[in-house]
């Protein structure tokens, strides 16, 4: 993958440069990868070890954080049973945001600077998201709050963190670490495994490698913000493929628009020649889990067709 990379310390600025490279990047791949961050690259070892390290803890001890009925929160490989059909992947699934909404019976006491260390973590990418919809927003040419007010307002936004662990297989080609899948999110942002690579996103019918950039988070736009887009930015469809010799990890956090707040296309971004392309509603969340097992994009649900 050519991958676009955006320098975030020009964001604040709005550098007219950047701005063209966000749009031009979130249009075409739907992703770029994010440098200059202000996220230390300690900080980025030390999550990435405490994942490692809660992922190669005994079964009996994971299991203590199992997920449990419907919830989508704690440590387990759910989306393999749903149907039938193997993401080779372990996963750890939190609400990091609002912190009153936190099931710390889910989160990890092993290692023990887990949960320190994810509260950190998370305020910092917090504040990355904000900055990343608002200069989402101004290379539209939109008010720079208008795609992050759709996500919440400070005491009552929501990021959830999914933790993924890539067992090595030998015949690695047998297997899919996570199948093609676009994330329900409104944005995702990933760390990335510092040295095995896996993660692959599809465009003009075709998969590119995301490569391996010390110390960058890939961005990836999720279906939320290419409803609220009206279609301009796309969600792109991305897969993990497993290694060989040697396990991946990954960490994904996904702020998400409150459940009972209504998104849909920006009213500035529909036109005669772009009509409203997405449905408004509330929930999307819920229309995400409910297609799951699809074969098609979740987001076609919610599509108006011209
Ligand atoms: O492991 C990765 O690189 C991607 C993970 C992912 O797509 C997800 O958690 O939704
Ligand atoms: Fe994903």
């Amino acid at each position: 993958m050519d991958a676009p990379i955006i320098d975030c310390s020009l964001l604040p600025s709005s550098d007219p440069k950047e701005l063209e490279k966000i749009r031009s990047a979130l249009s075409t791949w739907g992703c770029f990868q994010l440098v200059n961050h202000g996220i230390a690259s300690e900080m980025l070892d030390e999550v990435r070890d405490m994942s490692k390290l809660f992922f190669k803890l005994p079964l009996e001890e994971k299991v203590k954080y199992s997920s449990k009925g419907d919830s989508i929160e704690g440590y387990g490989n759910g989306n393999a049973i749903r149907d039938g059909n193997f993401n080779w992947n372990d996963k750890l699934h939190l609400q990091v945001y609002p912190q009153h909404r936190q099931q710390l019976q889910f989160w990890p006491e092993t290692p023990l600077n887990f949960r320190a260390t994810l509260h950190e973590y998370s305020n910092k990418i917090k504040q990355i998201s904000e900055l990343l919809l608002k200069a989402m927003a101004r290379s539209l040419e939109l008010e720079e709050n208008r795609f992050f007010e759709l996500w919440g307002d400070d005491k009552e936004d929501i990021i959830h963190a999914r933790f993924n662990f890539y067992p090595r297989f030998p015949s690695a080609n047998r297997v899919v670490g996570l199948k093609p899948h676009t994330d329900g999110s409104a944005i995702t942002i990933l760390l990335q495994d510092k040295e095995v690579e896996g993660l692959q996103v599809l465009k003009d019918g075709q998969w590119f490698r995301v490569p391996i950039i010390p110390d960058a988070l890939v961005i990836h736009v999720a279906d939320q913000l290419e409803i609220a887009s009206n279609g301009i930015f796309t969600s792109p469809t991305h897969k993990v493929v497993i290694n060989p010799q040697c396990d991946r990890i990954s960490l994904a956090m996904l702020p998400l628009p409150y459940p009972d707040k209504e998104i849909g296309p920006l009213k500035e971004l529909i036109s005669e020649e772009r009509p409203q392309l997405f449905k408004r509603l509330k929930d999307y969340g819920q229309v995400y889990f409910n297609y799951m097992t699809s074969e098609e994009r979740q987001i076609n649900v919610v599509k108006i067709n011209h």
